[in-house]
């Protein structure tokens, strides 16, 4: 079998790492061979059974200083197999470089170009000063309940005494690389309506389906006005609350699909919801319970808050990007010194892991070193390109060397 940085990619692509289901030990035992094999410290830690958390270690000569943390996610969204172009767990190479995987851009990327950027450090004799970890996490993208949050609340996290944080970010169709100091709150959203049942042919008020369409129109025109603000160029995407419909539930089911003579009695609909760092969670709390949900129209909803808002000292997670951020100029030098150039620093418009350790107060940056590439993530027939993938571990060595070469005292 081969052994070159593209081969060893398609291999971590090829495990199935998708919800409901993923596969979390073989892919975890393939990385562990990995950091065997360039000589990294590791631990494994479970803080749910069955949820391996990864730890790599790279000690740096002054072990006092504060370390860094490269996390990754090991899991990956769910694919429609017959919608993909190549099978979304084969890594297919096609002629012209790109390598088709769920995951591909998000995030195993990052995983595995952290390691080779490790690998050819060592193989130039260059020593950190300051110890460096990578983190392969479970979970992420239910939530990280069972993941980073538990990691970050942990004693061996704690003694991992982190000073600085980078994890994923998102692809850049330009020349230049996106670099994120925020992300959006992820809140799902699940609203039920109740009316009275009866037969498909009546008219009268108060159905389930007509309560429910109500508030689907209400949020509709929510929707616009916040997605008005980003067309007309006020805003950036992220920048504004989003709310988008991901299911709808209702009728009286059939052994053909669904009756027709029937109102049922009940349906909901369930949406993501996103906030930035600085909007106000009560108001859109209100707007929820007086607006989209109230009770006059015969509705309750259910508000599913993944994770942090704000900082233990109330503050919102935001990690500077400016001269009072001393990792900040360390890390831009980086990218430049690697030949790239960083765009102007953004919200995510999703969500990571960054948010536990932005919670505590520890400065992260999203980053994923994907320019000229289309945004696929959590889309049909993501991929990368093998000389993107390959630049991307060139930036990840001028970035880990930089950042564990850096003396200066952030905290
Ligand atoms: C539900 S927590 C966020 C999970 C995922 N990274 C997303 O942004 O959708
Ligand atoms: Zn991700
Ligand atoms: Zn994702």
């Amino acid at each position: 079998q081969e052994d070159t940085p593209i081969a060893r990619f398609r291999r971590y692509l090829q495990f199935n790492t998708a919800h409901p289901n993923p596969n979390y030990a073989d892919p975890v035992s393939f990385l562990l061979s990995q950091a065997n094999a360039i000589g990294l410290k590791s631990r494994t830690l479970e803080f749910v059974p069955s949820k391996p958390l990864l730890l790599l270690t790279w000690p740096g000569s002054d072990p006092s200083l504060p370390s860094l943390l490269f996390n990754s996610h090991l899991d990956s969204v769910p694919a429609e197999p017959s919608k993909w172009i190549h099978p979304p767990f084969s890594a297919t190479l096609t002629p012209d470089g790109k390598i088709y995987a769920r995951g591909a851009q998000d995030d195993k990327c990052i995983a595995m170009q952290y390691l080779e950027a490790i690998r050819n450090l060592k193989a130039k004799g260059f020593t950190p000063l300051r110890t460096v970890h990578i983190s392969y996490v479970p979970d992420e993208e239910i939530g990280g309940v069972d993941g980073s949050e538990k990691f970050v609340q942990s004693k061996e996290f704690e003694d991992l005494n982190v000073g600085f944080v980078l994890d994923e970010g998102q692809a850049s169709t330009g020349d230049e690389f996106r670099v994120f100091y925020a992300d959006r709150s992820p809140w799902g959203l699940i609203i039920k309506a109740s009316g009275a049942p009866g037969h498909g042919s009546r008219m009268y008020d108060n159905g389930a389906m007509e309560n429910l369409m109500k508030s689907v129109e209400v949020i509709t025109k929510f929707r616009e006005s916040q997605f008005d603000v980003v067309k007309s160029g006020e805003a950036m995407n992220a920048e504004v609350i989003s709310v988008n419909p991901v299911y709808l539930k209702a009728g009286t089911p059939s052994p053909t699909g669904f009756v027709m003579n029937m109102q049922p009695s009940e349906a909901e609909a369930g949406f993501d919801l996103r906030l930035p760092p600085t909007a106000d969670p009560d108001l859109i709390k209100k707007r929820i319970a007086q607006e989209w949900a109230p009770a006059t129209r015969n509705m309750t909803y259910k508000l599913i808050q993944k994770g942090p808002i704000r900082d233990y000292q109330g503050r919102p997670l935001m990690t500077l990007t400016n001269e009072s951020n001393p990792w900040w100029p360390v890390f831009k030098q980086a990218i430049e010194a690697a030949g790239g150039k960083l765009s102007r620093p953004e919200i995510l418009a999703s969500t990571t892991d960054t948010r536990f350790m932005r919670q505590r107060g520890i400065p992260a940056l999203g980053f994923s070193p994907m320019t000229n590439t289309p945004i696929l993530l959590h889309d049909h027939n993501e991929f990368l390109k093998d000389t993107v993938y390959l630049r991307g571990i060139e930036v990840y060595e001028s970035v880990i060397s930089s950042l564990s070469s850096f003396k200066g005292e952030s905290n």
